[in-house]
């Protein structure tokens, strides 16, 4: 996976091909495009026709035969009305197209969304959300800035030039053609090579802006550490620098665009001069009518002005080019863990759960699980116990199938998981993690996540279960609670108690407490482990712990170290062993007493 937020290089040539990933969203609107075009090639003609009524206006008005005010007049009036025209079809033009861009921004949201939820936990770890939802945002909106101007501007200002071109060199010689010519590829020229010098100094300010905002809400964030530590204008000198750093960034932007713009603004200057000085000498020579010449002033200004936007224009495409081939390297980015081509549905009639010499690591160079193997009966109940950092989470990743083992199987039912649709295999585990985090959603809400199609007496009952009644009755709102970002405005222990309710509601055949308990005073702990009891009755549990009181009724205790099972038993035989759970046992019950 490529980083995100990846500069503009000036050294990287233009991929054309993300143009033709772009085709089959016009195609999905074939008959909108073509109508759309339609009014663009009746606009053109018309801007194409204006300067020749103006010439006939003028050299209407300048005949020295009898006039009569009709033929001036009507001309001034076809004018008008082709100006109006010209404009009342673009408009039409981007109100029919915009449906297209649109319906290319939705499809292309909703797939990259649906791709993020596919993409494995070792990729959401590590990425940067800031940094891929600029990435999202700003490649949706490249795709619609670049099928606009693929249709609308490049071929159709390219074709305006060679028309006038032409009409040019057939009416009025070569002279103006070539003065056309060659200022266009001189524009060209040097809009695009200004336009990659510059490229540098917009990525600094792009780094600086991203950094300045990184700081800003990291600190935010941080709100009450900043407070704690009384470090509010250290933080404002940090945010400081690097809005200097923007500033200084932006200054430098400033002058090469000022430098681009004047460049630009010189050729265009030269060669209507030099045009317009041609004009007056042969209007002056009798070659030229007073309305030739205002028909190549009229000409002039109109190539100049779509040339002047296409310098924009290729700056733009250069940036939107880089936004969308980071979109369409993040679609290209595969799920480490995906369904095999052959997966079949897991079908659990028991909950037998059986890990077979299940090897792993996260890095190459540090070995997390060392061959462990044991057996869930169904409908019993596993501890694991041990220090911190043994790997016991990472058993709960791997039955989930968050990540793969590196060798060994792990078999529900005697299907292996690595055969069976991921979510056939989820949809029978229900789990009560270590660290719960909501949705900023009411606790009624949040609760009803854990089965989305639960009627409301059925969150009622969980909540009763969880033993929530209580504090959400105390609550002004009740069950209809906020529960802020991420269930920020909840303390640890009702948090788990949603987690619980929420697992409560799912009922799965396959149940795993992540340190269910561990944000529990000891009362809440002995009322919310006899709901666990409740809930784990007649299901297969795995239970994952550091307070041993919490397990000391199950089937079969696993002990573990260095990614190893070195004890296994119940606790009378663990204690009988004298080994390390009898160890921490003492412990704990010592610290109990104290
Ligand atoms: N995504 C990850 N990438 C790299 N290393 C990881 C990752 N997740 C966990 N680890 C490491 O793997 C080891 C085992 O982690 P695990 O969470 O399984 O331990 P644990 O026994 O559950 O610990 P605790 O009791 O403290 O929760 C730890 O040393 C941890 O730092």
């Amino acid at each position: 996976m490529r980083p995100h937020r990846q500069p503009i290089d000036p050294d990287t040539p233009i991929k054309w091909q993300v143009f033709r990933q772009l085709w089959p969203y016009l195609l999905e609107f074939k008959q909108r495009v073509f109508m759309a075009l339609l009014c663009l090639v009746a606009a053109k003609l018309a801007s194409i026709g204006l300067p020749f009524i103006l010439k006939h206006t003028v050299d209407n008005l300048n005949s020295d035969t009898a006039r009569t005010l009709a033929v001036p007049l009507a001309l001034v009036l076809a004018y008008g009305v082709l100006r109006l025209l010209n404009v009342i079809l673009g408009e039409v033009r981007d109100t029919l197209f915009g449906r297209v861009t649109e319906r290319a921004m939705r499809r292309m949201g909703l797939q990259v969304f649906e791709h993020l939820h596919r993409l494995d936990l070792g990729f959401h770890l590590s990425r940067q959300t800031g940094g891929l939802s600029r990435d999202i945002e700003r490649g949706t909106s490249g795709i619609s800035f670049l099928m606009r101007f693929m249709v609308f501007n490049i071929g159709p200002t390219l074709l305006e030039i060679a028309l006038v071109v032409g009409i040019l060199l057939t009416q009025y010689g070569a002279s103006f053609a070539m003065i056309i010519l060659c200022s266009v590829i001189a524009y060209v020229w040097f809009s695009m090579k200004a336009t990659d010098w510059r490229t540098e100094y917009v990525r600094q300010v792009n780094n600086a802006d991203s950094s300045t905002n990184t700081r800003a809400i990291d600190s935010l964030l941080n709100y009450e550490t900043v407070k704690y530590f009384n470090n509010e204008t250290y933080e404002a000198n940090l945010y400081d620098a690097n809005l200097a750093e923007w500033e200084q960034a932006r200054r430098k932007n400033r002058l090469s665009l000022f430098a681009l713009n004047g460049g630009q603004a010189l050729i265009i200057a030269t060669a209507m001069t030099s045009m317009l000085l041609l004009a007056a000498i042969d209007v002056s020579n009798g070659d030229m009518t007073i309305g030739d010449f205002v028909l190549i002033n009229a000409f002039t200004m109109q190539i100049f002005m779509p040339l002047n936007f296409l310098g924009f224009v290729y700056r733009e495409i250069r940036g939107s080019l880089a936004n969308i081939e980071n979109l369409f390297a993040l679609l290209d980015t595969t799920p480490k863990v995906a369904d095999a081509a052959s997966a079949t549905t897991l079908k659990v009639s028991l909950g037998k759960v059986e890990f077979d010499n299940v090897k792993f690591n996260y890095h190459v160079d540090r070995q997390i699980l060392n061959g462990v193997s044991f057996t869930i009966e169904p409908g019993s109940k596993v501890a694991v116990v041990g220090e911190s950092g043994a790997g016991k989470s990472t058993l709960v990743k791997l039955l989930f199938r968050f990540y793969d083992p590196t060798s060994g199987s792990i078999r529900i039912d005697g299907q292996s998981i690595a055969q069976v649709s991921q979510h056939s295999l989820r949809q029978h585990i229900g789990i009560v993690p270590q660290d719960t985090v909501l949705f900023n959603d009411t606790i009624f809400e949040n609760i009803r996540y854990g089965r989305p199609d639960a009627s409301k007496d059925e969150v009622t009952e969980a909540i009763k279960l969880a033993h929530l009644k209580t504090f959400i009755g105390n609550l002004p709102e009740g069950a209809e609670t906020k529960v802020g970002e991420r269930g920020l405005k909840l303390s640890g222990g009702e948090k788990q108690r949603v987690a619980i309710a929420r697992a409560i509601l799912k009922r799965p055949a396959i149940m795993v407490f992540d340190e269910a308990t561990s944000s529990l005073d000891s009362q809440s702990e002995q009322a919310i482990l006899r709901a666990l009891r409740e809930v784990a009755k007649g299901h297969t549990s795995l239970v994952i712990a550091h307070r041993l009181s919490t397990i000391v009724d199950a089937d079969n205790i696993l002990v573990m170290r260095d990614g190893r099972i070195i004890e296994q038993g119940d606790h009378d035989t663990l204690l009988a062993q004298q080994g390390m759970y009898a160890g921490l046992w003492q412990a704990q019950q010592r610290q109990a007493n104290e």
